[in-house]
């Protein structure tokens, strides 16, 4: 049986997430409800018309305030607390919290204990999670007894732990440092402002698109969470101007001195053996834009490969950090989501009505 999602906050991940599974009808995982602050009308206008998608590829309309997608009803909530939103209702097996608001573990578990849902994953780094699992690197060590709630960590931790994962497994590898270039956010905003989006970092709230914006983010040390052998990773981590399509760069040193040809071999084993689908080897010259609609964690760039003789490397991988996370929470939703006979989803309802 198919498992069946709910997804709070209809944002870029959850509408890339719809996307994803409207394409691919027979993938065993289906959008069962959806729960967004906005209303259905303008959720399908975002979801119709995507300004880096393009258009929607299938039929999106709303009835009495409910959201039908590809002609199957969805059950459509507007509610502003997760433990308001009765999942239970739309037999969803696993909530992926896409709002950006609820990072805690003990927030976002209220879509099992309130909600009904089975389990949870949280788009995003996240405080006190059940686990983090990144998918391909550790995902192996999901408990389905003992954890319910799941953060993949963020979308450079993803790549960045495919890369680390190979170099790790095929040379040993200690001392790393890590770069991200992430490409512009929803919540930064074209002037400066001094609430909302500072994170207490008042450089995440400066005019996105006329900085390169670093920030001191802690999600670099989540690629020892999930690799805690590489032990301490330190990071850099900058924001940029580009609308789509990131930057993953890891430097570190290997147990032994290693070659250009012989990490670049690596991972294009890597990609087309055990990581295939999560790691992509590109040859050609590659920008940014090149990385748009690409599934993979990571689009491993053989041209960034730098070694020294004493052992030193670095590598370098692009993602689409919307496109690329989204394939990977339907992954772990696919690993966690338990199947059930379930209702099909008929009725518009608030926790309220
Ligand atoms: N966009 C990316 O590249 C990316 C990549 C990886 C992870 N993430 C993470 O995913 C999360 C969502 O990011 P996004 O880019 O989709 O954001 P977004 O702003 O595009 O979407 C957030 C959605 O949540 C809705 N929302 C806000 N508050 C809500 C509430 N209280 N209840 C219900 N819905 C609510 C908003 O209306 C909006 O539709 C963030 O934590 C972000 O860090 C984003």
């Amino acid at each position: 049986m198919t498992v069946r999602i709910g997804i709070n906050g209809f944002g870029r991940i959850g509408r890339s997430v719809m996307r994803i599974i409207s394409a691919a009808p027979a993938s065993g995982i289906t959008v069962a409800a959806i729960n967004d602050i906005a209303s259905p009308d303008r959720l399908a206008h975002a979801l119709k018309r995507d300004s880096l998608r393009g258009r929607f590829a299938g039929t999106v309309d709303t009835v009495g305030g409910q959201l039908i997608v590809n002609d199957r009803p969805l059950w459509t909530y507007q509610e502003a607390q997760p433990g308001r939103v009765p999942w239970a209702d739309a037999g969803v097996d696993v909530v992926i919290e896409a709002t950006g608001q609820f990072r805690r573990g003990d927030v976002a578990r209220t879509h099992i204990t309130h909600g009904g849902a089975r389990k949870v994953v949280i788009s995003a780094s996240a405080d006190d999670p059940d686990a983090v699992l990144v998918f391909g690197v550790n995902h192996d060590i999901y408990d389905p007894v003992h954890h319910d709630v799941i953060s993949p960590a963020s979308c450079g931790v993803n790549a960045l732990s495919v890369m680390a994962k190979v170099l790790l497994d095929r040379f040993g590898l200690r001392s790393v440092q890590t770069s991200v270039v992430l490409a512009a956010q929803g919540w930064q905003r074209v002037h400066d402002t001094t609430s909302g989006t500072s994170r207490d970092d008042p450089r995440l709230g400066r005019a996105a698109t006329e900085s390169i914006i670093p920030h001191d983010h802690v999600s670099g040390d989540l690629v020892s969470v999930a690799l805690p052998r590489l032990g301490e990773v330190r990071y850099s981590y900058y924001c940029v101007p580009t609308p789509i399509g990131s930057l993953a760069e890891l430097g570190g040193q290997t147990d032994r001195p290693v070659s250009v040809d012989e990490v670049n071999h690596a991972m294009a084993e890597a990609a087309a053996g055990p990581m295939r689908g999560l790691i992509d080897f590109e040859p050609d010259p590659t920008v940014s834009i090149d990385v748009r609609d690409n599934p993979a964690s990571c689009l491993f760039d053989p041209s960034g490969t730098q070694t020294t003789g004493d052992g030193g490397v670095k590598v370098r991988g692009w993602f689409d950090n919307e496109w690329g996370f989204s394939h990977r929470l339907l992954d772990l939703s696919r690993l966690v989501g338990e199947r059930k006979p379930v209702p099909a989803g008929i009725l518009y309802k608030t926790a309220a009505a």
